[in-house]
């Protein structure tokens, strides 16, 4: 019942963290906000739960998962409160500042929720089941949240939100316990720069990182940023499919979750190696789709988003590292560094496809279409950098990881 609570407050943080996403035109209508503008709102929101990540995992160290969860759906149910009312940017970047702060409490506290409630081979599943079900809060976006917004507007579909935060609120405060395992920051006395530095120094801690940093950037750049506009652009998909082909993610994590969560825990000792088998899959995928002469078939595009989207999924076996190689009371601090990985990598790597994509347009005398596939072949590329950098690292902690465990 306890994860149960703390899940459902989990999902509501996915909601409010995706409805942004789908509310771009009525943003644009209700701000008289520019493209640039609205992509400021996605950008503050991503840095603010970034930012948020390792100060919100040594407060769970030591506050516990109840207050942190609570205090989130608090953030929460206000920010999209003030979002409904808002009627400029300002007020707009101030409520979504509260939403990502708020989201940034969640997902790391459910984490740490487990240890304290269950054992053994549960874990690495429920991490998995977890991320699964945090997607339904997608669905809540996609569907009822939207439609609420077209049919009756901005104010009444935020409120909804805000109200399904508050909810969360109260079940959280009525049902989620830390439980009789909980025994506080252990040892109470330590500095939390001493904390931090104590996660940081596990080699697990730093596997958990770049395998986050691997497997998520390029599944955040493709959901977030490039995604849609290398489809519809690049690809000359119509913008109707292009956005339904984003329900792909929704169906491979709930797929692809479970199966991961069994396999690592059956076989722990080859989490690393099934991370590197879905990036290897995923750079595999993008090879042969920049290589294709002209566009993509269909079903072409369709194998590389279910390879790019079980990237999700695998970023989870991260989580695991950093339980699993940190003693409990540094597991908050250490889940928190190893969550920055994957948001990290990805804001890198927008900025960088963004540049070369403006770039190669000013080379060409800016004239004719910014977004086209012979420019979207070369920016995409940069992932192959990326994920170089990520796949070495890995190994090098991987290594003394290994070494430190014998
Ligand atoms: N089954 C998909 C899970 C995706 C997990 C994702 N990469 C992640 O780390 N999420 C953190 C969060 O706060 O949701």
């Amino acid at each position: 019942m306890v994860y149960g609570f703390a899940v459902l407050a989990y999902i509501s943080a996915i909601a409010q963290r995706t409805s942004f996403g789908v509310a771009g035109l009525e943003a644009t209508e209700r701000f008289n906000a520019s493209a640039q503008i609205l992509a400021t709102f996605s950008v503050v929101q991503l840095v603010v739960y970034a930012g948020a990540q390792v100060p919100v995992g040594l407060a769970l160290d030591k506050l516990g998962p109840k207050i942190l969860i609570t205090t989130g759906a608090v953030l929460m149910t206000l920010g999209q409160a003030f979002l409904a009312i808002s009627t400029n940017v300002p007020m707009g970047l101030v409520g979504r500042v509260m939403v990502g702060m708020g989201d940034a409490m969640v997902f790391v506290s459910v984490l740490k929720l487990l240890p304290l409630w269950f054992s053994g081979s549960r874990i690495p599943i429920l991490t998995q089941l977890t991320g699964t079900f945090g997607q339904l809060g997608q669905l809540i976006s996609i569907f009822p949240f939207h439609m609420m917004l077209i049919g009756i507007g901005w104010t009444p579909a935020f409120s909804m939100l805000s109200a399904l935060a508050f909810a969360t609120l109260v079940t959280t405060v009525a049902f989620v316990r830390n439980g009789p395992r909980w025994t506080g920051a252990q040892p109470p006395a330590a500095h939390q720069g001493s904390r931090l530095a104590a996660a940081i120094k596990q080699p697990g801690t730093r596997l958990g990182f770049w395998t986050h940093f691997t497997t998520a950037f390029m599944a955040n750049v493709f959901m977030m940023s490039w995604g849609y506009p290398f489809l519809v652009q690049g690809q000359g998909i119509d913008s109707a499919t292009a956005s339904s082909l984003m329900t792909v993610f929704v169906v491979v994590a709930v797929l692809v979750g479970p199966l991961l969560g069994a396999l690592t825990s059956r076989y722990p000792q080859r989490r690393s190696t099934f991370a590197l088998a879905i990036i290897a899959w995923i750079l595999v995928m993008w090879i042969i789709v920049l290589l294709w002469p002209g566009h993509s078939p269909m079903w072409l595009l369709i194998v590389l988003m279910i390879a790019i989207a079980a990237g999700g999924p695998a970023s989870v076996i991260s989580f695991d590292f950093a339980r699993t190689f940190n003693p409990p009371h540094l597991m908050g601090t250490a889940t928190g560094v190893v969550n920055t990985g994957g948001f990290i990598g990805a804001f890198v790597t927008i900025y960088v496809i963004g540049f070369i994509m403006d770039l190669q347009y000013k080379a060409g005398g800016s004239t004719g279409e910014l977004y086209n596939l012979p420019a979207f072949r070369i920016a995409l590329s940069f992932q192959f950098l990326m994920a170089a950098l990520g796949v070495t690292f890995m190994l090098i902690e991987r290594g003394k990881a290994r070494r430190q465990q014998r």
